[in-house]
């Protein structure tokens, strides 16, 4: 398909793609087309995922929060599968607790997944964009890069911080025609938000906050994702665009 938002055999590597968002986001770009990589830290998930998924979906098992596992699978992925296109740094965790109770483990944890991992993966995948001098990078922030909720300070300070990495690789890296974007995804329905919407305060708070009054369905990123992918953002470079169902616009 000729066309500003097509991706078709473009090479996305997704992080923390075996379930969720991430998932979702790989049958999205699959079925525009695209070729996926599919990772997860654990083996058997993995593979089992990659191998429903088709032909064009292929499995990596690492830890995106450990520097040299990564090194060496982006290198492997270059190599064996061909050039990454687009880096979606989406893997995430989330540790709940009040900021007095937390503990050093469950900041450094969530910081280490969130955060530093968006950083460990971009500055491995930028080595090869630049040589190719085309590229782009989209990380999974959230609501919360923006807006705190009691009991997840870890978990808003590794988003507002991913938030700020985005901007500084645009920054930095847009000279070499690579486009730093985000996605700031508001409340989806996902294994990690489960506590949440199970909790029938909770669920009634997100409808009655949202303006489009529900929880986001992990399908409503695709498209966004997509035009952050594709030749349509070219000229767009180091934003987050807030998919939330119009949170960020009220009070
Ligand atoms: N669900 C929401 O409402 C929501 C909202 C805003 C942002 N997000 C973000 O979207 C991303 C995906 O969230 P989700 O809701 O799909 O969560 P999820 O728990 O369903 O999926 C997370 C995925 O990341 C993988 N993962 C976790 N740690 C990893 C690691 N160290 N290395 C490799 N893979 C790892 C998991 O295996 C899993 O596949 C996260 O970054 C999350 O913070 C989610
Ligand atoms: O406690 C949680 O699980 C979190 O608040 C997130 O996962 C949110 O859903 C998201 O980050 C909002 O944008």
């Amino acid at each position: 398909m000729n066309n500003l938002f097509n991706v078709t055999d473009k090479i996305i590597l997704i992080t923390g793609s075996t379930r969720g968002i991430g998932l979702s986001l790989a049958k999205g770009f699959l079925k525009a087309g695209a070729k996926v990589i599919i990772n997860g830290r654990n083996h058997d998930a993995t593979e089992k995922v990659a191998a429903e998924l088709g032909e064009k979906a292929y499995g990596y098992t690492f830890d995106v929060s450990d520097k040299a596992a990564v090194i060496e699978n982006v290198k492997v992925i270059e190599e064996t599968v061909g050039p990454i296109d687009v880096l979606i740094n989406n893997a995430g965790i989330q540790r709940r607790a009040p900021l007095e109770e937390l503990t050093n483990e469950d900041w450094n944890t969530v910081i280490n997944v969130n955060l530093n991992s968006a950083f460990y993966m971009s500055q491995a995948v930028f080595t090869y964009m630049k040589n190719r001098q085309k590229g782009k990078i989209i990380n999974i922030t959230s609501l919360n890069a923006e807006k705190a909720r009691p009991n997840i300070g870890n978990y808003c300070s590794a988003k507002g911080g991913l938030k700020m990495l985005t901007k500084s690789m645009a920054t930095e890296w847009g000279k070499y025609n690579i486009q730093t974007n985000a996605i700031g995804p508001g409340y989806f329905l996902t294994d990690l938000t489960e506590p949440l919407s199970n909790d029938p305060a909770f669920d009634q708070w997100v409808k009655s906050e949202v303006p489009l009054q529900r929880w986001g369905n992990p399908e409503e990123l695709i498209g966004t994702a997509i035009y952050l992918a594709s030749a349509a953002s070219n000229y767009v470079n180091g934003h987050t665009v807030y998919v939330d169902g119009g949170w960020q616009a009220s009070l």
